[in-house]
């Protein structure tokens, strides 16, 4: 543990030795050591940020500018939560999480820019594949096009798409972002899941798959699994149905990976940031809030819990969370995303005009993107499997698993693709502190009893304890960008109250 963090500790001091310091965070300790945020022995510091992922490390940055006391216990030996970066080829890295950002994500550029890092174009020229009962598809126009014109469907399949996307973006717009449940329909479409709400109105069935694909891969998650309000909020919080889930080019990525820019948040707050601390209860007073983990107990103002929101209950509180706060994190469901990857000596497909894009509703990888660095080489595919597929996939052996996801690229652009020089998967419900994909939401007849608790325009609080998270964010639910905005706000918020 180092030094300022230890100085902190009021209890179980002695718990753990320099020696249990984690060689990343000693190296940011001797090379970034920064007076200013040193505690005093015995202080109390002003704010405890459990999580590192980008919602903890924005939170601690803004703070630490206003000149607060922070410390950032992170329960994995490395930052980053939700993203992590693999190095693949001469210090060429690519993205085993969170990865895209859209032009309108503006404050993740704007901390990329701040921190020396740049953003670039995804690869996305030349023709998408789609996969549909056993034929392979060219397309650059849309998938519902591809289906009547390339694939003999009839024209009413492109029509429900069309149709039904457009009627959820008619209706998202009277959703509030931050208070659904005071929608006048609220209780009527809490009350449905998105399942049954299209059971009224798509009748062929490539354009229910197409929808349901839709669902798994912008929320990870099942039509039958949320209700009609939860994927209006979505669509609402996203700034509409988003391109690339209809089948459409994927944004933007940071030159290095985003993983970097966590690294790079973290190495800012050096010695601020404790790695191996598992947060385990939390006990609260009129006057500070302690927070004991795996390795002692620390003590400040205020606490922000930065966990996958679904974890919270992993937490014992002192004294308990109310009811429906508890209720609200307990009901909250994990979405599952898992990422495939196979990375080529070079990007061979875009020899025969093939973008390294494409959509398969067959799977087990739904999605496909050319995730090849900036600088073009190696060329790396990746696959999303996401949802119930991933569940089901799981639980196949790792030689099934990867002829599977090889075999489905092979048949599209060829037998090359049987032979990656590297082959890799990062399942993300699996990882120990996450225990979810991309994100997590709530089942149906949440969001009129239990919304409320949420805090509104503001972040959930309980006396001297607040929460952020991409999760919990008022814009962009589930992005990078929605992380870090929930997390400066919530840092504004403990601000205001601890002047
Ligand atoms: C496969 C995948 C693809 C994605 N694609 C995109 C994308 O393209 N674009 C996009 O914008 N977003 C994407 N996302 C979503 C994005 O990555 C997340 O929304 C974001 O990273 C979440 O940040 P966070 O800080 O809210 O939470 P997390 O990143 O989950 O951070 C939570 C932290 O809490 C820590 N923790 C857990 N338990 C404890 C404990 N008891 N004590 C202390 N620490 C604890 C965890 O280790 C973790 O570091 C994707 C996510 C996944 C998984």
């Amino acid at each position: 543990m180092n030094a300022p963090i230890r100085r902190a500790f009021l209890e179980g001091a002695g718990a753990v030795g320099e020696v249990g310091l984690p060689e990343r965070l000693a190296t940011a300790e001797a090379t970034l050591s920064d007076p200013s945020s040193r505690v005093q022995d015995g202080e109390i510091l002003d704010v405890l940020i459990l999580g590192a992922g980008y919602a903890g490390l924005a939170a601690a940055r803004l703070l630490r500018s206003r000149g607060r006391k922070v410390a950032v216990l992170e329960a994995n030996d490395q930052v980053g939560g939700r993203t992590r970066d693999r190095v693949i080829h001469d210090g060429r890295r690519v993205e085993l999480g969170g990865q895209y950002i859209v032009p309108d994500q503006t404050r993740v550029q704007e901390v990329a820019h701040e921190l020396g890092l740049e953003t670039y174009a995804s690869w996305n020229e030349g023709d998408w594949f789609l996969s549909f009962e056993g034929r392979t598809a060219r397309y650059r126009t849309s998938p519902g096009q591809c289906l009547v014109d390339e694939m003999g469907q009839p024209p009413a399949v492109r029509t429900e798409i069309e149709t039904t996307i457009e009627e959820l973006t008619r209706l998202n717009k009277s959703v509030s972002a931050v208070t659904p449940w005071l929608h006048p329909r609220a209780e009527e479409w809490d009350g449905i899941t998105f399942a049954s709400w299209l059971d009224g109105r798509i009748k062929t069935r490539p354009a229910r798959q197409f929808i349901n694909f839709m669902t798994n891969q912008a929320f990870s998650t099942e039509p039958d699994e949320i209700s009609l309000l939860q994927m209006l909020w979505f669509i609402k919080t996203s700034h509409g149905v988003p391109g690339w889930a209809l089948g459409g080019p994927q944004a933007n990525r940071i030159d290095g990976g985003t993983g970097l820019l966590a690294e790079r948040m973290s190495q800012e707050l050096g010695q601020d940031v404790s790695l191996g601390q598992v947060a385990q209860s939390i006990r609260q007073d009129e006057r500070s809030v302690s927070v004991v983990t795996n390795q002692g107990t620390f003590r400040a103002r205020a606490t922000l819990i930065c966990l996958p929101p679904q974890l919270t209950n992993t937490v014992r509180f002192d004294p308990l969370l109310p009811s429906d706060l508890y209720r609200a994190f307990d009901g909250l469901q994990a979405g599952m995303t898992v990422k495939v990857q196979a990375v080529y000596d070079r990007p061979f497909w875009r020899e025969r005009a093939w973008s390294g894009n494409g959509i398969s509703f067959q799977g087990p990888q739904a999605f496909t993107f050319d995730n090849t660095p900036r600088a073009g080489t190696p060329g790396v595919l990746l696959g999303f499997i996401s949802a119930r597929q991933a569940t089901e996939w799981s639980r196949l052996t790792p030689e099934r698993r990867k002829a599977a996801v090889l075999g489905l690229w092979s048949d599209v652009y060829g037998e090359p693709s049987l032979e990656p020089i590297d082959y890799f998967e990062m399942n993300w419900p699996a990882q120990p502190f996450i225990r979810a994909g991309h994100g997590c939401h709530f089942s149906p007849g949440f969001w009129k009893p239990l919304g409320p608790a949420l805090g509104g325009e503001n972040m959930p609080r309980f006396g001297r304890v607040w929460w952020a998270s991409s999760d919990l964010a008022k814009d962009w639910v589930g992005y990078l960008e929605g992380a870090l905005r929930a997390g400066e706000q919530a840092a504004r918020e403990i601000e205001r109250e601890l002047n």
